[in-house]
């Protein structure tokens, strides 16, 4: 279904005359000509074309690829952007008003994406500029890979693999080479890279509505960067074959788009469409590279990810291969000021992964002191079923636990638990169980590798409260008043460093009043188990609770009463959970050995 795309803007024809405002009072280094609503042209803040004795560099098109141009202006990359309308090529007039802004007598080079509009534009440009006296070079980039050879006179398209053109480009005039240097590498650089894109979503444009070419569960192959449809739809795929796919298609031997074989050193560069999350970026990222090298022999000598030439707010990446030599990398890392080429890209890589740093003091408890006894007594049995039944509990309540969670928190409570409960039931092989106090210290170490979250250091402190008390006993098997110290302790623990008291709606208004239940039937000389079991009643009865307190902890703090009112606090049903799991274990264990 069609629907009109949400967008924070004013007038849908003013969205890039009020970018070009925006970018220039972010970054002090770059102007505007003062030609609004025609002349939309973004410069370099320190460059007059009287005085300028570098070739300048001038590049732009249709907007809607932010930050491409505009944003690679600064030295060492371009003189001036000149900004068309959205998607649509700019004037001639306003081309020919950035020519004269910026060129000096070194002349100037254009970089254009090969599309008929700009073609025409940028070419009548340069030859009015000829005319005026100007030293005009221009350099067209088609770097699309998607298509087979376009049998008519169109060519392939202009994308993302233009940034690194400009690079090169940019950083040759830097250096102060001529014009005609310049130029042909410019012209080598784009004619040793390959692109291509893949969608997820169709682009919306400023004041119109969004097609529904793409229906859910598909993908785009092959796309240009104006929402044009792609060579191909597909089922979307994980990424790995999408990546392979792409990669593929690029070094494909048939089209022999680039100049690329075996052996040979490449760049990478893998661009967001606009929606792409950063995170989707890298995993491409970190699939391309081992592939690049394992499957096509490549040595990858540069990696950039980021939004670099983007279609609106069009989900989906394209991939861009270029071959490398010392002459191309020296021009791709030279220092530039322009505002979106990516920082800390240049050199070359250390290995990926270093050994993670030990403690300075390793533990001084024997190996065999802390892993599971040959034969287990009968504490060890009681531990053991407990332990079991808490954690599968936790494994259990996992999604009624997210969806608490998603209502007053971020929705995760009950992934964090489950993490921890899996790692538990992972360790406990080797938890050294007939050692109460030493197994509560090592289900936190399991805890602190795998949980993070509030949850995790709550219960990190948790059991490094009841291991400091059971531990002052010194006795390897534990009496049930001790566990009750042991569970007081780690909620003043909790407390302490949490700041939360009873009715802060938290996992301790679960563990206050089953502290409080297990202590007052312990001294009234009730049977362990039984006590066990009706403190776990008030664990419950405490987390059902939470439903009617406001809280004063936690995410949840900044929820309304009225949402707060529909569900208990989650991490107070997880403790509970747990806790009456392991009681009626406890119990049922103790009925069959009597
Ligand atoms: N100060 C606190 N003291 C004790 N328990 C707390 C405190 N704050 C929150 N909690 C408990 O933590 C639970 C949420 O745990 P969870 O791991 O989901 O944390 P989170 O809110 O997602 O935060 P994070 O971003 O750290 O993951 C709450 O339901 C509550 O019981």
């Amino acid at each position: 279904m069609a629907f009109q795309g949400k967008k924070l803007i004013n007038d849908p024809n003013d969205v890039v005359t009020e970018f070009i405002e925006g970018l220039v009072e972010t970054y002090p280094g770059l102007q505007y000509l003062d030609g609004f609503p025609e002349v939309k042209v973004v410069l370099r803040a320190d460059v007059s074309s009287a005085a300028y004795d570098k070739v300048a560099i001038i590049s732009g098109g249709g907007s809607g690829h932010e930050p491409a141009h505009a944003g690679y202006v600064g030295e060492g990359m371009l003189t001036a952007a000149i900004c068309g309308d959205v998607f649509a090529s700019p004037p001639v007039d306003s081309i020919l008003a950035g020519i004269r802004a910026v060129t000096g007598s070194m002349g100037c080079l254009l970089i254009v994406k090969n599309y008929t509009g700009d073609r025409l534009n940028f070419g009548l440009a340069a030859e009015q500029a000829k005319s005026e006296g100007y030293k005009v070079e221009t350099v067209i980039v088609g770097d699309d890979c998607a298509l087979p050879p376009p049998r008519g006179i169109a060519g392939r398209r202009g994308l993302a693999g233009t940034i690194l053109v400009h690079k090169v480009a940019g950083a040759a005039a830097a250096a102060g080479l001529s014009l005609a240097d310049v130029a042909a590498e410019a012209k080598c650089a784009s004619e040793m890279v390959g692109t291509m894109g893949v969608a997820l979503s169709v682009c919306t444009l400023p004041g119109q509505v969004t097609s529904d070419r793409l229906g859910p569960g598909k993908m785009e192959l092959g796309l240009g960067i104006h929402g044009e449809p792609g060579a191909a739809m597909a089922d979307i795929q994980p990424v790995d074959v999408v990546v392979s796919h792409v990669l593929n298609q690029i070094l494909s031997p048939e089209t022999n788009y680039v100049p690329i074989t075996r052996g040979n050193r490449v760049v990478l560069m893998i661009n967001g469409l606009g929606a792409t999350p950063i995170m989707e970026l890298m995993i491409a990222s970190g699939k391309a590279v081992p592939k690049l090298q394992l499957e096509h022999g490549l040595a990858v000598d540069r990696v950039y990810t980021g939004s670099f030439m983007t279609s609106l707010d069009m989900a989906g990446f394209s991939i861009s291969i270029m071959k490398a030599d010392e002459t191309i990398l020296q021009r791709l890392d030279a220092a530039t000021k322009a505002p979106y080429w990516p920082v800390g890209v240049d050199g070359n890589h250390p290995p990926a992964k270093i050994p993670v740093p030990m403690p300075p003091s390793r533990s001084t408890k024997s190996d065999e002191s802390l892993s599971l006894p040959p034969q287990l007594n009968q504490q060890g049995h009681i531990l053991e079923v407990a332990i079991e039944a808490a954690a599968n509990a936790i494994i259990n309540l996992r999604d009624s636990l997210n969806e608490w969670d998603s209502k007053v928190g971020d929705g995760d409570c009950g992934s964090t638990m489950y993490r921890g409960a899996t790692a538990i039931l992972e360790d406990i092989r080797n938890y050294p169980l007939n050692d109460a106090a030493e197994t509560v210290n090592e289900i936190g170490s399991s805890i602190r590798r795998i949980m993070g979250g509030t949850s995790g250091i709550i219960y990190n402190i948790f059991c490094k409260a009841a291991y400091a008390q059971l531990k002052a006993s010194s006795q390897p098997v534990v009496t049930a008043k001790q566990w009750a110290e042991a569970l007081e302790a780690s909620i003043t623990a909790i407390s302490k460093y949490g700041g939360a008291s009873a009715g802060y709606r938290t996992l301790l208004d679960a563990l206050i009043p089953a502290s409080a239940m297990l202590q007052e039937r312990l001294n009234a000389g009730d049977d362990p188990c039984v006590a066990f079991v009706l403190s776990s009643e008030a664990a419950l009865a405490g987390a059902e609770s939470t439903k009617h307190m406001q809280a004063q902890a936690g995410r949840s703090t900044y929820v309304s009463g009225e949402i707060l009112a529909s569900v208990p606090d989650p991490g107070a049903m997880a403790a509970a959970s747990w806790y009456r799991a392991a009681a009626l274990a406890v119990e049922d264990k103790s009925r069959a050995s009597s």
